[in-house]
């Protein structure tokens, strides 16, 4: 009998106690949202609820968010210790972009720099100390190096010199004769090194197989290091691997060897210089340089190749149209095959079509902004201080009003120009980002994509190995850190050369255009 009591003593109480705690929760939540801010949602859980839908619906959370509030132009979530206030209006957007000065983003870049690329207190204050002027670091560094990356012979350079890259390791495929390949790791290799070889140069540390294994170890921990919440030990060989390249990345520089390396690595390295960043914390933060140089670069151009490929009548149109760009010229009794790089960029409709079709349908930049001071958002929305905004790129791909019915299926011709066919709203298309902080990288990324895909098509062929169906890799375990869905799984492929692969192929960017995917390009 006292057992019992006992028994329904506790259990009364901790139901009691439960309750209470929900309610007080339930009270704060309620009590500290400001009925200006955007509608709050999904309380049930306060503070929780969110969470455990990020983790049941994954990357598809901010889709369903829309279609179950298909009425809110944006809405506020609560999680512990954050206001999230996730955009779904696309007319919002440029809203949003236009206060670059009060919805920042280096605070997202100095996030990185701290907990991701461990820099020191010190490096960190500098970064910190002005995140809204021109005259801080973090803007100043924007406009140190964006010339580089703009259109010009400077960036035709950077991309001849990813080419060579790529080009060799075809011409090595092409005198094997043919190539058996896991495909992404395969591609994986050969983007790093070419991408990575036309920034730093001759010196690129991460031509040391043990720095690219480094790389390896390093980079899928990105995303958990940047949350800062996790203890580092978790993260013990990750951290040793970090730090393995940073010491690299500072012998590069105590050496000097960007001297050698692209204009884009000796602007990049004068700003961090010139701001009195230490040898030390530059080579952490050349990781973060190497993060933005390939994270979403191998995982597009492995897309690229996908779609390209497991498709015969893309495949067929492709290559019908990057013929046009090619021009055979003998020399020494060599015959030289020549890429026209504007070719390629200004008229191969398809080629670039599915280019923007892989953003569409894989793109998933979650584009942050946090507000340094309260702010009435078109005049209508209360963001507070301290606040994260989010435009979530899926939401925008992924909407039937903006681009039809068939808008789950991947249509790689979804944007060849029909004349006088209605044009998608350029706003909707997220692929690098936008606004201010528009991705600076997007013309080399481009570039080297389109130009590797178009000689891939001209010189190999490639299939399934052992005649199987192409598989499309599921996407589920990507890193939300990346702007690109990535591969869950690996495929075999095989590349066998096509007739004159084994000529001696170049690539030209005399008169180059540009591909303009974005609205602010267009
Ligand atoms: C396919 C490849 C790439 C994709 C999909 C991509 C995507 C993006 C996205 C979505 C953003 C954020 C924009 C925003 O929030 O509005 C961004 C920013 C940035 N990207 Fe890229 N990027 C790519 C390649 C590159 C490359 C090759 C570089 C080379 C330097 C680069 C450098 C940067 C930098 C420095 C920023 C920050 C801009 C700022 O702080 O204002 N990206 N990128």
């Amino acid at each position: 009998m006292f057992e019992l009591v006992s028994t329904q003593t506790i259990l009364s109480a901790t139901v009691g106690c439960l309750v209470a705690t929900y309610l007080l929760f339930y009270a704060v939540l309620h009590l500290t949202q400001d009925e200006k801010e955007p509608p709050l949602v999904s309380t049930v859980v306060p503070f929780l609820s969110p969470l455990i839908g990020m983790v049941k619906w994954s990357m598809g959370f901010y889709t369903h968010m829309r279609d179950k509030y298909k009425d809110l132009p944006i809405y506020t979530l609560r999680l512990p210790g954050i206001r999230l206030y996730v955009v779904n209006s696309t007319n919002l957007i440029p809203v949003v972009q236009r206060q670059w000065r009060i919805l920042i983003f280096p605070p997202v870049t100095a996030r990185a720099s701290e907990f991701a690329m461990g820099g020191s207190k010190e490096a960190l204050a500098i970064m910190r100390e002005d995140m809204i002027t021109d005259n801080g670091f973090m803007h100043s560094f924007i406009r140190a190096t964006h010339p580089a990356l703009s259109n010009g012979p400077v960036l035709d350079g950077l991309n001849g010199n990813a080419l060579e890259v790529l080009t060799a390791s075809l011409d090595n495929i092409a005198s094997q004769g043919h190539k058996k390949a896991k495909m992404y790791d395969w591609m994986r290799h050969e983007f790093l090194m070419a991408t990575t070889d036309s920034v730093y140069g001759p010196h690129n540390p991460l031509r040391d197989p043990s720095n690219e294994a480094a790389w390896h170890v390093y980079h899928p921990t990105i995303m958990f290091l940047m949350l800062g919440v996790i203890p580092l030990r978790v993260f013990r060989s990750a951290i040793n691997a970090r730090d393995q390249l940073a010491k690299a990345f500072k012998d590069y520089h105590i050496n000097r060897h960007y001297t050698q390396g692209s204009v884009y690595i000796q602007q990049w390295t004068q700003h961090f210089v010139s701001w009195g960043i230490s040898a030390d914390d530059i080579g952490r933060f050349h990781n973060g340089a190497t993060f933005a140089l390939v994270a979403n670069t191998i995982p597009t151009a492995f897309w690229m190749v996908y779609h390209i490929f497991s498709d015969p009548s893309v495949t067929e149109d492709c290559r019908n149209e990057v013929l046009k760009a090619v021009t055979m010229t003998e020399e020494n009794g060599v015959q030289v095959c020549t890429v026209r790089a504007k070719t390629i960029k200004e008229n191969c409709p398809t080629l670039v079509s599915t280019f923007q079709e892989v953003f569409r349908v894989h793109g998933m930049a979650n584009s942050v902004r946090i507000a340094n001071e309260d702010h009435l958002l078109d005049g209508k929305y209360l963001i507070k201080k301290g606040g994260m905004i989010m435009m979530p790129a899926r939401v925008q791909h992924h909407s039937k009003e903006i681009w039809g019915d068939d808008v789950e299926v991947f249509n790689a011709r979804r944007f060849v120009r029909k004349p006088g066919g209605p044009k998608p709203n350029p706003v909707a298309f997220r692929g690098f980002g936008g606004g201010t902080t528009l991705c600076p990288g997007r013309h080399f990324a481009t570039t080297e994509i389109l130009l590797f895909t178009a000689t891939l098509l001209l010189r190999f062929d490639v299939l399934p190995a052992g005649g199987g169906e192409w598989v499309m890799p599921t996407t589920e375990k990507s890193s939300q850190a990346e702007a690109m869905e990535q591969p869950d799984f690996d495929i075999e492929i095989e590349l066998t050369p096509r007739p004159g692969a084994g000529r001696k192929w170049r690539v030209s960017f005399e008169g180059t255009g540009e591909a303009a995917l974005v609205a602010e390009d267009l």
